[in-house]
């Protein structure tokens, strides 16, 4: 492995913006090169700051300047940037981790090509947990999301049921579903479900509940585990983003540090 690692952010909204800060400030082992986005102008003004200047690149291009491609786009472009950093072999880091779900063949595909896929634990927790349990011998895996309804708006599935998600003045489940169902209806939402799912006993296993609850200023998710070598309870309360309230605060974070433990000497966390 080189001394150092090259990034490239696809998207600098809520968790590319910040995680393009952070890079920027500094972190051993790590140097941000390229970044993609929808308003080039913006992405001007938002990097002219910067210590170190990212090249402003199509999507496509993020993977032949970079070591790691970091997604943290809409799901609508998920597959062009994963295609590029698979076909070159680099690292790959989903955010929208739910388009994932549909396309394994994107994983089957770096087999070939050398390329990694890392999914980030996001905006969950106890992914490592989950792993473990999963080497084991896993009966069920449930996630429960309660956010405030505006958490919730603009996700295809309260379309197709006419759910104005708005209108919800007591807390309701909108969706029980499997994992899979979930990441397609509400693909800009539940990418937590979907990573919990990667982790553990896959989409079609892992069952889903979707909360809309106007007391709740946080978007809040619990995971439950059972399996026959231990019992998972974990519960997360993300601070929403204010430049997007369906993100938590928590997601750059958890990229940040999943980055940092690429190629940090001390390592903690399976
Ligand atoms: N894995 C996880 O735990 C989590 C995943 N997410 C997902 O991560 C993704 C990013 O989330 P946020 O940063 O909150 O979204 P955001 O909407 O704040 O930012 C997305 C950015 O991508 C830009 N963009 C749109 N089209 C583009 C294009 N063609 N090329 C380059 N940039 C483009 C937008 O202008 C925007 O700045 C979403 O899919 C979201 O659902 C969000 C939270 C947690
Ligand atoms: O999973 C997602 O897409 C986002 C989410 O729930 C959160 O940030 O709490």
């Amino acid at each position: 492995m080189s001394a150092e690692l090259t990034v490239g952010i696809a998207g600098l909204g809520a968790i590319g913006l910040h995680l393009a800060r952070a890079l920027d400030k500094g972190v051993q082992g790590l140097r941000l090169v390229a970044v993609s986005a929808k308003d080039q102008t913006k992405a001007a003004a938002n990097v002219a700051g910067f210590a170190s200047k990212p090249a402003i690149v199509p999507l496509a291009q993020l993977a032949e300047m970079a070591d790691i491609v970091v997604e943290a786009a809409p799901a609508a472009v998920f597959e062009e940037v994963a295609s590029s950093a698979i076909e070159r072999g680099r690292v790959f880091v989903p955010s929208s981790c739910g388009a994932l779900l549909p396309r394994m063949h994107l994983v089957e595909r770096a087999k070939q090509t050398g390329a990694r896929i890392i999914v980030p634990t996001g905006a969950l927790l106890g992914l490592d947990a989950v792993r473990a349990a999963a080497e084991g011998n896993v009966s069920s895996v449930t996630i429960e999301t309660r956010k405030p309804p505006g958490g919730l708006v603009g996700a295809p599935y309260l379309d197709q049921q006419k759910i104005d998600v708005l209108a919800i003045t007591t807390p309701t489940m909108i969706f029980k579903g499997n994992a899979f169902d979930a990441a397609q209806g509400f693909p800009a939402n539940v990418n937590v479900a979907a990573a919990l799912a990667l982790a553990g006993i896959g989409p079609e296993r892992t069952m889903v509940e979707i909360w809309a609850d106007p007391a709740m200023t946080r978007n809040q998710h619990t995971i439950r585990v059972e399996s026959a070598e231990v019992r998972l309870t974990m519960t997360i309360e993300n601070v929403p983003s204010v430049e997007n309230p369906r993100t938590g605060k928590i997601t750059p974070l958890s990229i940040l540090a999943c980055l940092r433990g690429m190629t940090s000497t001390l390592k903690v966390g399976s």
